[in-house]
């Protein structure tokens, strides 16, 4: 099913600029638009990407069916196409999606991309979702070393005391205008935001919506 709030995007591509293979196929990597994971790869042609453009949703050439593919069309899991860019010889195509329903691939998964080690889910691009990740572990799964796990055990008083220490110290560095101390309290206060989070199931992903509907 399509949605009634498809809207064009409001970008232009030189539609017959692209390279298109002997096939009149170009290939389309498909990128979360929050966090950058790599979410699948499919081809899109002339008209697919024609169709990508006067809907904002993610259309594709099917080479196994041989016809135009809307994405999620049938299951609801449509992709909002946030903006579409093509490489330096224009024959590949990053397209920033909004994945509707949270699963890319043909097997129900988030990305087509699993883990090499057989693990399902697909690891998160971006260096604060993957420290996250090892948060939220931490905290489903602790272990006695951790020291994550010791601030979860202490709690809220424990959590947002480091917060409230580790602000002080970012103040400081930059009075201090030392660039690496700056960087390096920067750290510590956005992993003890992280774990403040966790502790409070706020995901990252949150916080990157909420910047991402402030962007002007
Ligand atoms: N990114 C961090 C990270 N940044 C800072 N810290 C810790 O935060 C503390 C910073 O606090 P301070 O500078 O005040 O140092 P401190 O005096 O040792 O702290 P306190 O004894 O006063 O609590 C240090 O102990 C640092 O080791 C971190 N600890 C963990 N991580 C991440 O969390 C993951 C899990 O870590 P563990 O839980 O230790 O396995 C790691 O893989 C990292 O990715």
């Amino acid at each position: 099913m399509a949605t009634s709030e498809a809207t064009p995007l409001n970008q232009s591509i030189p539609l017959d600029e692209i390279h298109y293979n002997e096939q009149g196929l170009v290939p389309a990597i498909a990128q979360d638009y929050l966090d950058g994971t790599i979410l699948m790869m499919a081809w899109m042609n002339r008209e697919s990407l024609q169709k990508t453009l006067e809907t904002g949703e993610a259309w594709y050439w099917s080479r196994s069916r041989q016809e135009l593919w809307h994405k999620g069309a049938t299951s609801g899991h449509i992709q909002k196409v946030r903006s579409l860019r093509y490489d330096c010889d224009s024959d590949a195509l990053l397209i920033t999606i909004e994945q509707i329903g949270d699963i890319a691939c043909h097997t129900g998964e988030r990305s087509c991309f699993h883990q090499v080690d057989g693990k399902k889910a697909p690891p998160p691009a971006d260096t604060l979702s993957q420290v996250f990740e090892v948060i939220c572990d931490r905290r489903d799964n602790p272990t006695e070393t951790s020291y994550t796990c010791k601030l979860f055990n202490g709690g809220d008083n424990k959590i947002l005391k480091k917060i409230g220490e580790e602000s002080a110290e970012v103040v400081m560095a930059c009075k201090d205008d030392d660039k690496d101390a700056i960087a390096s309290e920067v750290a510590d206060l956005i992993y003890h935001t992280l774990v403040a989070m966790a502790h409070h199931g706020v995901e990252v992903k949150d916080v990157y919506r909420k910047l991402q509907q402030r962007r002007r």
